[in-house]
């Protein structure tokens, strides 16, 4: 699988930009641009001016954005940039953004010179999402001051001076400028490297420093920071802790994987079990990514995660106290048509037994599907005793059922119901899970599950996991 099939499926960049045609749209590509043997046009990453130009033209042509940058100063490369935007949206789609009239409010933590991200979100969201870009290098905040008039785009981005005395990154900012405002979502590049000089380079497992194979563009105050970023993103989680759902989804990236780990773990210490992880592939750079949320109406595993399953090594969420989800093979490929039909047999067959549905994710082009179910009552496990019930005028909904779930020979999970007046007799061998339910009708939802239907080489997979709800995890598999 090439490289760039582990990019989101959305990124535009997952198909590698054609040189030729861009050097003739952009004659001053040529400076830098360079025809091999075969008469192909390449370009040199591993050179500054090349990489700078590159960003620069595929702006313009993409986003009609112009960029100007400072000498010295960090060059934002796109598949990257625009991967975390991309995940940004499925997280706006598990919070109902789009649903709402007024403006989608995002923070970004340290814009840096080029203020990319805002750029790119106010953009790529026609103008959708507002930003608030915070920086804290003086002279960065002047030059992404300008590459926010130079795209007239000053209604949409408030780029805002770090405050320098309380050494905060985001309490200052929200109580000083902004004491009564909530925002949907913060996000941050932070400072990967830790200012006391140790480790500037990646190395390989060996403890050799590997060769760059980008050119590494940006400043020391830029790129460093005391601790590196786990002490910088520990303190966003720490601030979080304090600012609570005035920002109702926080996020960041993380430039190493140790240091992906170690930020779980801060998560988990402090008890903050809402949140979604996800890995961005582009080129030879791999990033990572966590989000966290306080606010109960956003379930972030709910997030869907077709990079991450693309990646090995990486799980993240993987302590979720919602525990593994349910997962089964429903059909060959051979048997349906696409993944849309699958989505569809299912939302049928679940609103033909009163689970509301809502489709969270689906993109065409994904193999991965992610759909909200929502039950007010237990509407799949008592078919036949609710039509006796009726027959005989007791209430379904207080009727006592037991439910058998087995593994069969196949390895799969079969539910089926009994009556509790008429036995089934046991197999030989066979070891049950006997759970007893109540149905009794509340305004909560009975449950609430993530269902993700998978496209694999086998097959089309679905997988459910709990989310909430007074029936509990125990309910999931008698969905399944
Ligand atoms: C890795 S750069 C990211 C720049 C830009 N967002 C991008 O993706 O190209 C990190 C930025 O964070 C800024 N920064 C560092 N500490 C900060 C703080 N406490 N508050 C705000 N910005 C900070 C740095 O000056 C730098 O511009």
């Amino acid at each position: 699988m090439a490289v760039n099939d582990f990019m989101h499926p959305r990124n535009r960049y997952r198909q590698k930009p054609n040189f030729r045609q861009l050097v003739k749209l952009y004659p001053e590509l040529n400076e830098v641009a360079s025809v091999d043997i075969s008469g192909k046009v390449k370009l040199d990453y591993r050179n500054k001016h090349a990489v700078h130009l590159l960003s620069k033209c595929l702006l313009l042509r993409d986003f009609g954005l112009k960029l100007e940058l400072p000498p010295n100063k960090l060059v934002p490369t796109l598949p990257l940039r625009l991967n975390y935007i991309h995940w940004l949206e499925d997280i706006g789609a598990v919070a109902r953004w789009e649903e709402r009239k007024d403006p989608v409010r995002g923070i970004d933590i340290g814009c840096g010179a080029s203020c990319i991200y805002p750029l790119l979100a106010v953009v790529q969201s026609n103008k959708r999402w507002h930003m608030v870009a915070i920086e804290k290098a003086t002279d960065s905040v002047e030059s992404a001051k300008a590459n926010v008039i130079r795209n007239k785009l000053q209604s949409y981005i408030n780029v805002k001076a770090q405050k320098q005395e309380g050494n905060t990154i985001l309490l200052d900012v929200m109580q000083q400028d902004f004491p009564n405002e909530r925002f949907d979502f913060c996000m941050c590049n932070p400072p990967f490297f830790d200012s006391s000089g140790k480790a500037m380079q990646p190395q390989d497992r060996t403890g050799r420093r590997r060769e760059p194979s980008n050119a590494s563009t940006g400043s020391i105050e830029e790129l460093c920071t005391e601790g590196g970023e786990v002490t910088f993103i520990s303190q966003i989680i720490d601030e979080s802790v304090q600012l609570k759902d005035r920002i109702s989804v926080y996020t960041t990236m993380i430039g190493h994987k140790k240091s992906f780990d170690t930020i779980q773990r801060v998560l988990n210490n402090a008890s903050i079990h809402n949140t979604a992880g996800s890995r961005f592939c582009q080129g030879n750079t791999t990033r990572w990514a966590v989000a966290w949320s306080f606010d109960d109406k956003v379930s972030l595993s709910l997030v869907p995660n077709e990079q991450m399953a693309n990646c090995k090594n990486v799980s993240p969420g993987k302590k979720k106290p919602t525990g593994k989800p349910f997962s089964h093979r429903l059909f060959e490929l051979s048997e349906v048509e696409s993944i849309k039909s699958v989505q569809e047999r299912i939302v049928t067959k679940l609103r033909s037994i009163d689970i509301d549905v809502r489709t969270v994710i689906a993109s065409n082009q994904a193999k991965e599907m992610m759909l909200e179910l929502t039950a007010r009552e237990n509407t799949w496990s008592h078919q036949r005793r609710k039509r006796r019930a009726g027959i005989t005028g007791t209430s379904p909904q207080k009727a006592e059922v037991t439910i058998m779930s087995s593994k069969n020979g196949n390895g799969t999970t079969e539910c089926q119901e009994y009556n509790n007046d008429r036995k089934r007799p046991r197999l030989e061998g066979e070891k049950d899970e006997e759970c007893s339910l109540t149905s009794d009708r509340t305004d909560d939802p009975y449950i609430r599950v993530a269902l993700q239907i998978l496209q694999k080489d086998d097959g089309y997979h679905v997988a459910l996991q709990f989310l909430a709800g007074r029936a509990g995890k125990d309910a999931v598999n008698q969905i399944l």
